[in-house]
């Protein structure tokens, strides 16, 4: 059987098997890191169709449309700190499930990125604007789901489910450049971890993603 090669930095919590989803880029390796920090993402997914994403309005990420996260604080668990970021950056709550790690190096960055990913189907509470995110639903367009699921896209389609209709798809144009890699896991269910390099104008050097083999 093929083993698959981690890049440096990506651990598995769980044996799980996996298979390779994308790799790519200029960089033949991967950059060095002294440090990692531990962060948190997660997203709110309405009936496959519309997603809650922020727009991040300062710090790090600054301009780019992202789900709700941030760093893990000592003595909080991972899941402790993707609830308290969600609802102190949309104002809500949600049963967050986790579905993939993320391991990011950002040239000129203090440390590398360690990203536990979470999605939920409903929330609770006010979706609010603060002073770091302003939150808006996205309609999931067809192309974010993998072809794997291609047979059920007639019914998951975006422009055909009244949660998502008039809303705008998901702006990959203004988002991180690895997101469209790992985002169709997320709404397809498979689990997933990943890395990528990028230099200090946020252009993507190196990548590799892989998931849990997709049901047939
Ligand atoms: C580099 O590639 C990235 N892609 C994506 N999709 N998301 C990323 C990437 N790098 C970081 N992130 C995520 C991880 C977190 O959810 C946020 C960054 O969190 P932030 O710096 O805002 O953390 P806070 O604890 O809120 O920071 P402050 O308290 O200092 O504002 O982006």
């Amino acid at each position: 059987m093929h083993t698959l090669h981690l890049p440096p930095g990506v651990e598995l919590q769980h044996n799980i098997s996996l298979v390779e989803t994308a790799n790519g880029g200029a960089s033949e390796q991967w950059v060095d890191y002294k440090k990692v920090k531990f962060y948190t993402n997660a997203f709110v997914i309405i009936n496959d169709a519309k997603v809650l994403l922020g727009y991040k309005k300062r710090g790090f990420g600054q301009g780019l449309w992202n789900g709700f996260g941030g760093k893990v604080d000592p003595g909080e668990t991972s899941i402790q700190a993707a609830q308290r970021e969600l609802e102190e950056e949309a104002g809500i709550n949600a049963p967050l499930e986790h579905c993939g790690v993320l391991f990011f190096v950002v040239d000129g960055a203090d440390a590398a990125f360690n990203i536990d990913v979470y999605r939920a189907n409903e929330y609770t509470g006010t979706i609010t604007e603060t002073d770091e995110m302003r939150p808006a639903w996205f309609s999931i367009q067809k192309e974010m789901l993998p072809p794997v699921n291609s047979h059920t896209t007639a019914d998951c389609s975006s422009t055909s489910d009244k949660h998502a209709e008039g809303l705008p798809p998901i702006p990959l144009g203004q988002m991180w450049a690895d997101d469209e890699f790992w985002m169709p896991l997320m709404f397809s269910g498979r689990p997933f971890v990943g890395r990528a390099d990028f230099d200090a104008d946020s252009k993507m050097l190196k990548w590799w993603f892989a998931a849990t083999p997709a049901e047939s």
